[in-house]
């Protein structure tokens, strides 16, 4: 089911006597399961296409429909979004985390009774029951931002918001983050994920949208679009350098010879450079594998 639907986004800055395209023709889609990983570089217009989502920056044209309605015709629509942007700002920092999940339980529309017991949920499945009464300016880096997706999700929205949710965090507290947006999107919501960290967004994403200068630049299934940037070549490791005679016959059929690496440039042509290498001892075979982070900045800077 399509959660998201972002079609054709235009919004114009004028500011001082000058103007900046900040999206132009922006579209697409998220569906439930979903975690699109949306990335740019330092003002490709991000912020601009997620405020203009959460219902904060009105679109000079096109629209923006969330399980099928429009956030700036109908503000119902806001309902079925939560939202943790610019670090975890949508806490209360002199409030404690029972106190935060009861109080934006309410401000979301939910009963007393109702938030409360949302809040309990949230705290035993997000391991905070036992900071629950501690003010969250005194809570570790790690457990803020832990509250701040447990806050979002108090109203049980179906479309998740989600800025840089492990910008800062330690090793353990970034697998915690990383394991909590798997489960959310695991249990049917729509994630969209920014993030300058381009390994956890190709760690968690299903698809990816990449802008670049307000523009959508490559929209793809994160697997097939690092296939698509990954070469056909092999590069084979060996214990020890080859003999004159294997150097010749792997020459013949165009492999490369770096000291003990070997590079062949494609699988056909694998099989009979293993068949001249034998019995020589393999360390490793590796296939020219790009990562997302490699694809990025060849769309980016091309
Ligand atoms: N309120 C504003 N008034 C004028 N220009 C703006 C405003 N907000 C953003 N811009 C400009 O619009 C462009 C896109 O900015 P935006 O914040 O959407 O980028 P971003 O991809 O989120 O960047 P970052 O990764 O640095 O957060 C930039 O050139 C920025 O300077």
């Amino acid at each position: 089911m399509q959660v998201l639907e972002v079609d054709q986004l235009q919004k114009t800055y004028r500011s001082g006597g000058k103007t900046v395209e900040a999206v132009r023709n922006v579209s697409f889609g998220i569906e439930s399961h979903e975690v699109l990983a949306f990335l740019g570089a330092n003002g490709a217009g991000k912020t601009t296409t997620i405020k203009m989502i959460a219902g904060l920056v009105l679109p000079d044209r096109g629209q923006v429909k969330i399980a099928g309605r429009n956030p700036h015709q109908q503000s119902i629509a806001l309902k079925s979004v939560g939202a943790v942007l610019e670090g975890n700002r949508n806490v209360y920092w002199r409030l404690t985390p029972e106190e935060n999940l009861e109080y934006f339980g309410v401000l979301r529309g939910l009963s007393g009774y109702v938030a409360r017991q949302r809040a309990k949920v949230l705290l035993e499945r997000f391991e905070l029951m036992h900071k629950r009464s501690t003010i969250v300016q005194n809570l570790s880096r790690g457990m803020q931002q832990k509250l701040a997706i447990a806050v979002a999700l108090i109203h049980e929205p179906q479309l998740l918001l989600l800025d840089e949710p492990t910008l800062g965090l330690d090793i353990e507290a970034t697998q915690t983050v990383k394991r909590l947006v798997r489960e959310i999107a695991g249990e049917g919501r729509a994630i969209l994920l920014t993030t300058h960290q381009l390994d956890i967004a190709e760690e968690l994403s299903n698809r990816v949208a990449i802008i670049k200068q307000g523009e959508i630049v490559a929209q793809e299934r994160t697997e097939t679009l690092i296939q698509k940037f990954s070469g056909d070549s092999y590069r084979i490791e060996l214990e020890q350098e080859l003999d004159p005679d294997r150097r010749s016959k792997l020459a013949a059929i165009d492999a490369v010879i770096e000291g003990k690496t070997i590079y062949i440039r494609q699988i056909d042509l694998l099989y009979q450079g293993l068949e001249i290498l034998k019995p020589s001892a393999i360390v490793r075979i590796e296939k020219d594998q790009a990562n997302l982070a490699d694809v990025f900045l060849k769309l980016v800077k091309k």
